[in-house]
């Protein structure tokens, strides 16, 4: 029976911070498990070395629910991002171990592949309709079959998922919150404007998708839904905050544009009444975020039951890592719907060597065994944690909104 004997906590910053749990085996076994918070990685860094590497050591990691029980139900805290990336970190080590001792890719042990590959979309961004429009062709152009499209909002200094003109679009990139200001009034007047004008330059054989990044009201949200309707969204996602699940249902009264949700959500409760009630369309609960891949699988199959259909966060804040891990979970699992997919800088992509590969829009895991990515240590050491945090959003008269 191989055991556990040390697990560490490896923190580098190719462009931008990531975390990384390394566990080793008696046998000289390892494995990676992402562990990135984006804006507060240190939490994560402490709530692993001080409160479960500990409990680790000795521990036999072929017992990969055990050892997920005992983190969850054990700490009597329950639940929590700092929390429950720390146990998705754990996870993902142990299914690579899993697979590496197996000999096997982490999807065949989780059933199988049910698809030739992972659908996944790219990010389209410009100040302008016109220059966020040549975006998508350039990523149409590369075989994307489905683009998420964000603009400028006339008015505004600066727009979520918007990058400075001639820059990567990377939110996390200041030493303390940059503050930006919003305008719900001005931004319900150019999605539909974007929309229409993508739909008339790129045509219909192409999914088109949109992040609200929780700034509307259901009522809002209700009318962004139904002026897009003749578009034909792929998805609208995070329309308006989540906490309030029930909130949901006003929104699909007014509009059949689908609705994805959940890439800040950390467990199957979060997601449980937005499912059960049909109230979404798409499920963004990430490996990394949502208690590992042991997680993430219960959370599809509860969204199995109603046909809703994968579409897990893959922002450039997850590390490779996770996306391993999101590609497996995504190949094997009935439900999969689509892959957010934001490539890493050549710098991340040197850090952390993987298997995983992207041809013609799909993504697939690779047949090395285990979760197919490994992280370079010695490289890892050139790029020293800085604190980095996501903006704060205000409206336009100063009130403190979300981001
Ligand atoms: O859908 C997305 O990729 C975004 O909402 C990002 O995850 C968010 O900006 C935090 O990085
Ligand atoms: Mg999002």
């Amino acid at each position: 029976m191989p055991r556990i004997v040390s697990a560490r906590v490896i923190v580098t910053s190719p462009g931008r911070n990531f975390l990384t749990l390394k566990i080793t085996c008696d046998d000289g076994t390892t494995g990676v498990g992402d562990a990135t918070l984006n804006g507060r990685e240190m939490a994560v860094a402490s709530y692993l070395s001080e409160h479960v590497v500990p409990c680790l050591i000795g521990r036999d990691p072929h017992r990969i629910e055990d050892i997920w029980q005992y983190l969850y139900k054990g700490a009597y805290w329950r639940r929590g991002p700092v929390t429950m990336t720390a146990i998705a970190a754990v996870d993902m080590a142990l299914w690579d171990i899993k697979g590496k001792v197996a000999g096997l890719p982490v999807y065949q042990l989780l059933g199988g592949a049910s698809r030739d590959g992972c659908m996944v979309y790219a990010h389209a961004n410009g100040t302008t309709v016109a220059d966020t429009i040549a975006v998508a062709k350039a990523e149409i152009a590369k075989g994307y079959k489905a683009v998420r499209l964000q603009c400028g909002v006339p008015g505004l200094a600066s727009t979520y998922g918007v990058a400075k003109p001639g820059q990567r679009y990377e939110p996390a990139d200041a030493d303390l919150p940059a503050e930006s200001r919003w305008s719900t009034e001005r931004y319900l007047r150019i999605v539909p404007e974007l929309f229409a004008a993508a739909r008339e330059a790129l045509g219909w054989d192409v999914h088109l998708l949109h992040d609200v990044h929780h700034r509307l009201t259901p009522i809002e949200a209700g009318r962004l839904g139904k002026d897009l309707e003749p578009y034909r969204p792929f998805w609208i996602e995070d329309p308006t905050p989540a906490e309030n699940q029930e909130a949901f249902r006003l929104i699909r009264q007014h509009t059949t544009t689908p609705i994805a949700v959940g890439e800040v959500f950390n467990s199957i409760w979060d997601a449980k009444h937005l499912i059960e009630h049909q109230l979404i369309d798409y499920i963004r609960a990430t490996v990394v975020h949502a208690g590992g891949i042991t997680h993430l699988r219960r959370i599809a199959a509860l969204a199995d039951l109603y046909q809703v259909r994968t579409g897990c966060h893959g922002a450039t804040d997850l590390s490779p890592v996770a996306m391993a891990a999101a590609l497996h979970v995504g190949l094997s699992i009935p439900n999969f719907g689509v892959q957010e997919h934001m490539p890493h800088t050549a710098e991340t992509d040197a850090v952390f060597p993987h298997a995983y590969t992207y041809t013609d829009g799909m993504m697939h895991p690779g047949d090395a065994p285990g979760l197919g990515v490994e992280i370079d240590e010695t490289l890892a050491a050139d790029y020293p944690y800085a604190r980095a945090y996501l903006p704060v959003n205000r409206l336009e008269d100063g009130t403190l909104f979300h981001w």
